[in-house]
């Protein structure tokens, strides 16, 4: 049984409160622009009547002639369907039934529900440890980037978006926001029912990165845990993804981890389709999505990543979905939320259980209550449903006729080793860590590192691949105490790939007890866990960042406690130190990666999403390239430094 914490103590709540102040207050003038440009856009009435004959002559073509009437007269909403379907992502598969239910349902409440477009969709488990993860990070914005395609026929009332993984929702939502003066729905798929267990899976891993299995009985235990359609059922970026669509009320109440191909799933499907049309506008129920993406939801949406242990993947891609809405925030705001929020979840990799056990026990209608009635969250802010975050602490059910009703969430847990109230928190605080010092900033998600190895001291081993890193391991090299420095990974280099392949190797060192962590510019998956890793350090060594001085054998010191990155090098001789090179040139060519130069060239530091588009400006309706030109409009305080003090 584990230890009852104490509850949270008063001064708790104000930390939330004070962030989200801080935030608003930095977003001012960035935020009202982005609001201007909403109103803008806003037609008084249906869009469609701003096109002219020739134009929706062209947008309704194909249709069938009822629809083609609805469309004509102009009245009735047309809702666009912008899919990320695709039969590479076990998460994305079930997507290809969507549209049709959709349009079944949108006809039946008087609309029309027109394909807009399709956007691309990764997988990171495909392209783990390849060539194309290289891609991975910079599919998000193409994703962003093809939904402006889709939506930019402006035929279009309100949009429902269907998508579930890492990249894909984030883009999704980014490409929303830009057309923030239509409403907004997410449907998800739903999880894969459970194979074997995430942790039995990792065991396995282990003993083959040891040479104790062959390929053929690791591909059987892989095959058994990705065994069907749906997402995985990891906590990783995906189902983090899913539990913020929840929380920030863009999906139905209870709509995340419905299983994939059931009556439920359909019936929510159905339902989010007449939810759509009743929000188009131009009536009183109509909800842009502009405003339902304000400062408060953000926050919440940071609160629930902290509340559930959820992938670090956020720190970037929240980022960048609060910049496309005009709001700034960093990782001073995250490190100080998580020491105030505290874990109410233990799903893999912070524990042993999966998605499913955690829908199960509760689910997130459970989690958002908790946190609302401990004051953690903005229950004030605009939702698909109307302006209550309350509204949301549901649970979906199918009744007789195939359609949804909603019951309130369990009072109580169902399994205290997944999901807890607030009166007993595995954690009583978020497991997310910001770290500074003379090798940059950088994030730390503790909530899955046990605390004996939280902190560890040794000799920096410097790689500048991962193929690096894993010829030294297979040749034995690495049987030592020591932290590996994988460089030249961030955004510029390479496209900031995530180097979870790297986990089994350093998980197999660390149990046999050598003390070991690994600092990178780049990222790790939202499944990777038990080994202390500092990521996204910033700036990148590509930029000039730190990083780039460190020398093999220097002694670093990193320490989630007191949130220290440094290495323990006298101040003059680092000073005086060159900045390490490298020949990106094979990074650059093959897999479509010369496509992408101009995302390498223009894309900003992970502190600031790591986006290709800035922050709404002002005075044009262009965007603005660099943040700190904006944040000149507020004084810069002794934190903005470059490397700030550890908090
Ligand atoms: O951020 C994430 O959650 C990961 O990118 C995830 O989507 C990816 O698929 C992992 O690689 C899966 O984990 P395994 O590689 O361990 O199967
Ligand atoms: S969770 Fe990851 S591995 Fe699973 S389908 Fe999504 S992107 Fe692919």
């Amino acid at each position: 049984m584990m230890p009852v914490l104490p509850a949270i103590p008063p001064a708790i709540h104000h930390i939330v409160a004070a962030v989200t102040a801080r935030i608003t207050a930095r977003s001012a003038v960035t935020r009202a622009a982005y609001l201007s440009h909403l109103t803008a856009a806003r037609a008084q009435g249906v869009h469609r009547t701003a096109l002219s004959c020739t134009n929706l002559a062209h947008g309704f073509a194909a249709f069938p002639a009822a629809d083609k009437l609805v469309l004509k007269q102009q009245r009735q909403p047309s809702v666009a369907i912008v899919s990320a379907y695709n039969d590479m992502l076990s998460a994305h598969q079930p997507l290809e039934r969507f549209p049709a239910i959709i349009k079944q349902a949108v006809r039946a409440a008087g609309g029309v529900a027109q394909f807009a477009g399709g956007v691309p969709a990764m997988c990171d488990g495909v392209t783990q440890g390849q060539p194309g993860m290289e891609l991975s990070l910079f599919s998000r914005d193409t994703i962003a980037m093809a939904t402006a395609v889709a939506l930019s026929h402006n035929m279009f009332d309100a949009a429902l978006y269907l998508g579930v993984c890492d990249k894909i929702v984030p883009g999704l939502l980014i490409g929303a926001l830009h057309f923030g003066h239509l409403p907004a729905l997410f449907i998800p798929a739903g999880p894969m029912i459970s194979g074997m267990s995430n942790p039995e899976k990792a065991r396995i891993r282990q003993l083959y990165a040891q040479g104790k299995l062959g390929r053929d009985e690791l591909l059987e235990a892989e095959s058994a845990s990705y065994h069907d359609a749906g997402t995985c059922t990891f906590y990783g970026t995906a189902n983090s993804n899913q539990m913020l669509m929840d929380i920030m009320g863009l999906h139905l109440p209870g709509a995340a981890f419905v299983t994939p191909n059931t009556p439920l799933r359909d019936a929510l499907t159905a339902a989010a389709a007449r939810r759509a049309v009743e929000i188009a506008g131009p009536g009183p129920a109509y909800t842009p999505v502009g405003q339902v993406v304000d400062e408060k939801n953000i926050v919440n949406a940071m609160v629930g990543l902290l509340a559930t242990g959820g992938s670090t993947n956020h720190t970037i891609h929240l980022v960048a979905i609060a910049k496309a809405a005009g709001i700034v925030i960093d990782w001073n705001d995250f490190n100080e939320l998580s020491g105030a929020v505290p874990m109410l979840t233990r799903i893999y990799p912070n524990g042993e259980a999966d998605i499913n056990h955690f829908h199960a026990a509760g689910g997130t209608g459970f989690v958002i209550r908790e946190l609302l009635d401990a004051g953690l969250l903005h229950d004030d802010v605009t939702t698909i449903l109307g302006h209550s975050l309350r509204a949301h602490c549901q649970e979906a059910f199918l009744q007789g006729d195939q359609t949804v009703v909603w019951q309130p969430a369990a009072a109580g847990s169902g399994d205290d080793a997944v999901l807890r109230g607030i009166a007993n928190p595995f954690s009583t605080d978020g497991g997310l860590k910001l770290v500074s010092g003379n090798l940059g900033r950088a994030v730390m998600k503790v909530s899955a590192v046990k605390p004996q190895h939280r902190s560890v001291q040794a000799p920096a081993l410097l790689f500048d691949s991962q193929e690096a890193f894993m010829h030294a391991y297979t040749a034995g090299e690495l049987e030592r105490d020591f932290i590996a420095v994988v460089r030249f990974q961030g955004p510029r280099a390479n496209g900031m790939p995530e180097l979870h392949a790297l986990t089994p190797a350093l998980a197999n060192l660390q149990d046999a007890g050598w003390h070991v962590a690994l600092v990178t510019d780049g990222r790790m998956s939202g499944a990777s866990g038990k080994v202390p890793a500092a990521i996204h350090v910033s700036p990148e060594v590509s930029a000039g960042g730190p990083l780039g001085k460190l020398r093999a054998g220097d002694l670093v010191r990193l320490d989630a406690e007191s949130g220290t990155l440094q290495a323990l090098v006298p101040d003059h001789e680092w000073a005086a130190r060159k900045q390490a090179t490298v020949d990106l040139a094979a990074n650059r060519i093959g897999m479509g990666r010369e496509l992408f130069q101009m995302f390498r060239d223009a894309v900003s530091a992970a502190e600031q999403g790591a986006t290709s588009f800035g922050l709404p400006s002002p005075a044009s309706s262009g965007d603005v390239d660099h943040v700190a030109e904006v944040r000149e409009a507020e004084p810069f305080s002794d934190e903005d430094d470059l490397i700030r003090k550890p908090i």
